[in-house]
């Protein structure tokens, strides 16, 4: 479903991703993962031809990227960017149905279909009842759903989530990790970036390791997901547990470091 081989990408003559390969297949609901400045933001970029590549070529469904539409590109692929536009003044609703633009006709008005869509949508992530609110007048997490819902009314087969849950309280990310996995489940390819690691292990099967721009580790959560490749990665002790309930790996930081006799928590050290 995506193919990168030898993606090279980066800003005004710099790369950033240094000849990367990575296929992801139909269905599979992958994270990617890695520190501040690895390159996840860079790559997702480069997904969703907002980037072009400097070497190498990006495929989504078989098709060369560089050589499609945009319209041909927006119904393959859609986005959550980490730093949307605010656009202030426009309503939630309006916005939810720009992810509507590659279905539009030759005179450009929103059908039934493209209603019914955007209100599916923004009833997903729970945003009914703020349809109408200017997006100025929205909270950051709920400015973030608007991002999701507008990319889910797009209804392509590929979602690509840079930090979607970044301002989510702990309820709202798993209803959109619940979701994502229930769209995933129906056939919709997932790529999301996260720095929640221990969403990720939840929801993902697969995790990729970027660091550096390049792809450090790449394989089943079982696998990748453990306190030698998660140390190494993230240059700092982690421990890896097992969720109580579901037995995924889940990673804490190691404790320790405060100062002599001081603890938030009344135990000292690790
Ligand atoms: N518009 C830009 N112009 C120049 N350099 C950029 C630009 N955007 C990002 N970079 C640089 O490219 C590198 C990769 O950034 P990128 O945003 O892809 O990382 P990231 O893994 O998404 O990081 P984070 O986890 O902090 O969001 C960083 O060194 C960053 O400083």
């Amino acid at each position: 479903m995506i193919r990168c081989r030898n993606l090279t990408s980066g800003y005004r003559g710099r790369a950033v991703l240094g000849g990367l390969d990575l296929d992801v297949a139909a269905g599979e609901m992958v994270a990617v993962l890695g520190p501040n400045g690895a390159g996840k933001t860079t790559l997702f970029l480069a997904l969703s031809g907002v980037l072009s590549p400097g070497d190498g070529t990006v495929a989504l469904a078989g098709r060369d990227l560089a050589e499609l539409t945009d319209r041909q590109r927006a119904r393959l692929v859609a986005a959550v960017p980490q730093r949307g536009e605010n656009a202030g003044e426009l309503a939630v609703r309006s916005v939810v149905l720009m992810g509507r633009y590659p279905y539009l006709g030759f005179l450009g008005g929103y059908g039934p279909d493209d209603h019914r869509a955007a209100e599916a949508a923004m009833e997903a992530v729970g945003l009914g009842e703020l349809a109408d609110r200017r997006l100025h007048e929205l909270s950051g997490g709920e400015f973030q759903r608007v991002l999701a819902a507008r990319a889910l009314a797009q209804e392509s087969g590929i979602l690509l989530l840079d930090e979607a849950s970044a301002s989510l309280d702990i309820a709202r990310k798993m209803d959109l990790y619940r979701l994502l996995a229930a769209r995933n489940a129906a056939g919709v390819t997932i790529l999301a970036a996260l720095h929640d690691i221990n969403l990720a292990a939840l929801f993902c099967g697969r995790l990729v390791f970027l660091k550096d721009g390049r792809i450090e580790a790449d394989g089943p959560t079982a696998e990748v997901f453990t306190q030698q490749t998660l140390s190494r990665i993230y240059e700092t002790d982690i421990i890896v547990i097992a969720h109580p309930q579901t037995g995924a790996p889940q990673a804490l930081a190691a404790g320790g470091g405060l100062p002599a006799g001081r603890s938030a928590y009344g135990r000292c050290g690790p």
